[in-house]
């Protein structure tokens, strides 16, 4: 990328408009500016009541062109071109190799620290981990617990290492590459809190995704099978045996998937079963502990 550049907000805000007239969506334009420009959502409407101020963007216009282009011509996600997302209080470090982190994915956080907190938890898991987003926010939230992130993609771990590095280096993080519980076979039965995205589209909606989404996030990260329930059967048949009696497994699901999730959760023997909302008020994630007595 060039240098950065100073500029008179009245032609910013004309390019803007030009930038605007060639397509997309004004949101996905001023995360942009934000992003990789370094002018804020409000430095920029501060602009738009007083234009004859003077902004620094951080990187040329000709570049930030570029990238919106590369974005409307081949339907590539903004992070990717940037490398970058904010999520929660961090900026994460994003590529093709896993899902962009979403908004979802912070309340699923919140609600995991919310139902741990006042616990002693002596360990805990997440399972897909992706970028490492969940795992990251649990180990900055807990650095000296110990806490397993788990992915069978190869690729996906090696960017939640570069996340985990830079977000969480005092963390007792470890990275495992396998399927689900297999590769914390040794933490069977002592895995206090365990933190869960998995993929949940059922097969027949993968192809009327948004082609952004579509086309260029991991297909490994999205599918569920045919009822999109696939994963979410695999990790809940697991849970009773790989947490620590009392210990909490929390799954986000999609929008429809409520009912059967508990109900999976139900009939592996868990208890305190709940659904909790996103923040459209939507039933999104499914909680559970196992309780202090055996498995059945
Ligand atoms: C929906 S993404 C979630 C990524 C990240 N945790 C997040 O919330 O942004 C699901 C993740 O599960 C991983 N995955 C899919 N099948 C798996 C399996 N059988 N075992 C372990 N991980 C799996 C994918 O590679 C992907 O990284």
């Amino acid at each position: 990328m060039t240098t950065a550049q100073q500029l008179e907000g009245a032609s910013l805000l004309s390019w803007r408009r030009r930038q605007l007239q060639r397509g997309g969506r004004r949101v996905d334009f001023d995360w942009l500016l934000d992003l990789a420009g370094g002018l804020s959502w409000s430095s920029l409407q501060r602009l738009l009541v007083e234009p004859q101020r003077t902004v620094q963007l951080k990187v040329s216009l000709k570049d930030l062109e570029q990238i919106w282009g590369h974005h409307l011509d081949q339907a590539i996600p903004l992070q990717h071109l940037v490398g970058r997302c904010p999520w929660r209080d961090l900026e994460l470090a994003v590529s093709a190799a896993a899902l962009i982190p979403r908004q979802e994915t912070e309340v699923l956080v919140d609600l995991a620290l919310e139902t741990i907190a006042g616990m002693s938890i002596e360990r805990w898991a997440d399972l897909g981990t992706g970028s490492g987003a969940i795992a990251v926010a649990l180990s900055r939230a807990m650095p000296a617990t110990p806490g397993h992130a788990v992915d069978l993609s190869p690729n996906a771990l090696a960017l939640a290492r570069t996340n985990l590095e830079a977000l969480a280096p005092e963390g007792e993080w470890h990275l495992h590459q396998g399927r689900w519980w297999e590769p914390l076979e040794p933490w069977w039965g002592h895995i206090d809190l365990v933190v869960c995205n998995p993929p949940y589209i059922p097969s027949d909606l993968i192809l009327n995704l948004d082609p952004v989404v579509r086309d260029h996030e991991p297909h490994l990260a999205l599918a569920g099978g045919i009822d999109g329930l696939q994963a979410i059967r695999e990790v809940v048949a697991g849970a009773c045996r790989a947490l620590a009696p009392g210990g909490w497994i929390l799954i986000e699901h999609h929008h429809d998937q409520s009912a059967p999730a508990l109900n999976l959760l139900k009939q592996a023997g868990l208890s305190s079963i709940r659904a909790a909302r996103d923040l459209e008020g939507v039933n999104r994630f499914a909680l559970a502990r196992r309780s202090l007595s055996p498995c059945s």
